[in-house]
C-alpha cells in the first residue's frame, strides 16, 4: 500500500467520531464476482454486503487498495488492514482473523476440458493434476484430505483456468460462481464443470483479533439482511460482464468495416440498406442467445445428473446412461449391486431429518471410496443407491459388498449411530436386457431384507 492510502485513511479517522470510527479493509482486487478492485474502485458481491452491512448498523469502511489477494492478506497480517469483507475459515487464517457468521455458501468444481471424463469429487482425480489458486482455502483443504494429489499452484483462479485450457494441467478447482463468470466473459468454451469440488464455500467476514470487538455489531447487522437483498445481490452478479476485457482494436475494425458497408449500401439503394442492416442485428442477437444457451444447457446437464444431497450421479443419471441405453456389452463382464440401508426410517424418527440427512452424505462417501475408477455410484432414491461395476463377476461383486459393510461397520456416523445394510446383485447375463438384470438385483435386495438385512443376496 501506498504511503498516500495511509495519510487518507488517517485523515479520515480523525474526521469522524470516536464512536463510529473507519474501519479500513482489504478484499481481493481480481475475484470476480465475488470482489475485485475496478478503476481503484471496490465491486462484486462483497461490496454490495459491505453497504448493506453500513445500511444496518453504524459502521463505516474505507477500502485500502491492494494489487493481488497475497498482500491483501499480508496487511491483514500487519494490522494495517482491519477486516476483509468475504474469505472462507481456515485453521491458518484463524491464527490471525476472527470470522462472523456464514452469510453466503457456494458450491466449489472441478474444471476440465470437454474431452475429459465427468469426475465424481477428488477421490477419482487419480494421476490427473489439480491446479488451485495460490492462497485459497482448498490449498489447505487438499493437503490435509488429499495429500497424494498432484497439485499445481495457481497466482489465480484465471490462471488456473487457463492453464486447463491450454492443456498445461487437467483439472481446475475453484468456485462456481467465478468459474462461470469467468468462462462466459472468454468463451473459453473447451472448459466444461466436470465435478463437484470438495466442501461447499462458506463465506463470512473476518476481522483482526484486536477489532475482534465488531463482530458482534456485524453479525447483527448480517442477521438483519433479508431475502430479498440476498436474492438481488445473487440476481445482479450471477451473469457478470467485464468491461475491462473487450479488446478495442477489434471492436474499432467491426464498426469501421460495418460503417463502410453500410456506406456502400447506402450508396446502392436505402431499402436494401435497411434490410441489411435488420439482418446483421438479428443475427448478432441470434448468436447471443446460442452462446447463453450452450452455456445455460452445460450447467443444466450437470446440476440434472447429480444429486445435491450426496453430490453423486443421480437416478435420472441412471436411467439415461444405463436402463435406456440399448448396447449389447457382449462378452463384457457387467455386474449390479443395489443397496439399501437398513432401518433408515428409524434413525430418521430417532435423531430427525437432519442427521438422517448426514447419514445419507456418509454412506455416499463411504460407497465413493470403496468402488474402483470407472465404476458408477448413483443414488437411486430415498436411501437406496446403486452400483455399475464393469468388468465384475459375481464373485467380485460380492467382494465389494463385504468391503463395504466392513468399511461401514468401521466408519463413525454421526451420533454414533450404526448403519448396516442390505445387498442385492446380479450379474448380466449374455443377450440380457440391463433392464431385467436390475429387476433381478432388485429381487435379491428384497431376499437380503427378508433374510434377516445386513446381508447379500445374488440373483
Ligand atoms: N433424512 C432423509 N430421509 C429420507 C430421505 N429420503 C427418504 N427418507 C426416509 O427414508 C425412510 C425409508 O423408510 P423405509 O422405506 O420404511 O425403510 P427402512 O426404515 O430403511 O427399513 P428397511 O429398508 O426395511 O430396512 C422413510 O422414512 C423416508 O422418509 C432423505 O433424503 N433424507
Amino acid at each position: 500500500m501506498t504511503p498516500s492510502v495511509f495519510a487518507f485513511a488517517e485523515a479520515a479517522i480523525s474526521a469522524t467520531s470516536q464512536s463510529n470510527p473507519m474501519i479500513r479493509y482489504c478484499v481481493d482486487p481480481d475475484w470476480l464476482p465475488y470482489e475485485a478492485i475496478i478503476d481503484g474502485r471496490h465491486t462484486g458481491i462483497s461490496s454490495d454486503y459491505l453497504n448493506l452491512l453500513a445500511d444496518y448498523t453504524n459502521l463505516r469502511f474505507e477500502l485500502v487498495p491492494t494489487s493481488s489477494w497475497r498482500q491483501s492478506l499480508e496487511l491483514l497480517q500487519q494490522g494495517e488492514c482491519e477486516l476483509t469483507p468475504i474469505l472462507n475459515q481456515t485453521p491458518k487464517r484463524d491464527e490471525y482473523l476472527s470470522f462472523s457468521d456464514v452469510f453466503f455458501k457456494s458450491p466449489n468444481v472441478l474444471v476440465s476440458l470437454k474431452t475429459q471424463p465427468f469426475l465424481q469429487g477428488f477421490e477419482h482425480i487419480g494421476q490427473r493434476t489439480l491446479a488451485i489458486p495460490k492462497d485459497y482455502r482448498l490449498v489447505e483443504y487438499i493437503q490435509q484430505f488429499y495429500p497424494h494429489i498432484n497439485t499445481m499452484l495457481a497466482k489465480t483462479e484465471r490462471e488456473g483456468l487457463e492453464k486447463v485450457a491450454n492443456g498445461d494441467v487437467d483439472v481446475f478447482v475453484g468456485s462456481m460462481f467465478s468459474v462461470n463468470a469467468y468462462i462466459q466473459q472468454h468463451g473459453l468454451t473447451s472448459l466444461k464443470i466436470a465435478g463437484w469440488g470438495g466442501p461447499e464455500d462458506e463465506l463470512r467476514v473476518g476481522v483482526i483479533h484486536a477489532k475482534k470487538g465488531l463482530l458482534q455489531q456485524i453479525n447483527a447487522g448480517l442477521a438483519k439482511i433479508t431475502h430479498a437483498d440476498h436474492i438481488a445481490i445473487y440476481k445482479k452478479w450471477h451473469n457478470i460482464t467485464v468491461v475491462e476485457d473487450i479488446d478495442y482494436s477489434l471492436v474499432f475494425q467491426v464498426i469501421g468495416a460495418l460503417g463502410l458497408f453500410i456506406l456502400f449500401l447506402l450508396y446502392r439503394t436505402v431499402c436494401v440498406t435497411k434490410y441489411n442492416f435488420h439482418l446483421t442485428e438479428n443475427n448478432k442477437e441470434l448468436q447471443k442467445l446460442q452462446h447463453e444457451l450452450e452455456r445455460k444447457n452445460n450447467d443444466l446437464d450437470f446440476l440434472a445428473q447429480h444429486d445435491p444431497l450426496t453430490k453423486l450421479y443421480n437416478r435420472h443419471y441412471f436411467n439415461q446412461t444405463f436402463l435406456n441405453d440399448e448396447r449389447a456389452y457382449g462378452n463384457d463382464r457387467v455386474s449390479l449391486v443395489i443397496i439399501d440401508i437398513d432401518f433408515f426410517k428409524a434413525i430418521n424418527d430417532m435423531h430427525g431429518h437432519v442427521v438422517g440427512d448426514k447419514i445419507l452424505v456418509q454412506v455416499a462417501q463411504v460407497l465413493q471410496a470403496s468402488v474402483r475408477d470407472g465404476d458408477v455410484v448413483a443414488r437411486w432414491g430415498g436411501e437406496e443407491f446403486v452400483i455399475v461395476c464393469q468388468h465384475v463377476d459375481i464373485q467380485g461383486a460380492k467382494e465389494l459388498c463385504q468391503r463395504i459393510a466392513q468399511e461401514l461397520q468401521d466408519f463413525s456416523f454421526d451420533n454414533n449411530i450404526k448403519v448396516t445394510c442390505s445387498f442385492g446383485i446380479a450379474m448380466l447375463g449374455e443377450n440380457e436386457a440391463i433392464q431385467l438384470c436390475f429387476e433381478r438385483a432388485d429381487m435379491a435386495l428384497l431376499q437380503a431384507k427378508r433374510t434377516g438385512r445386513n446381508r447379500y443376496c445374488c440373483a
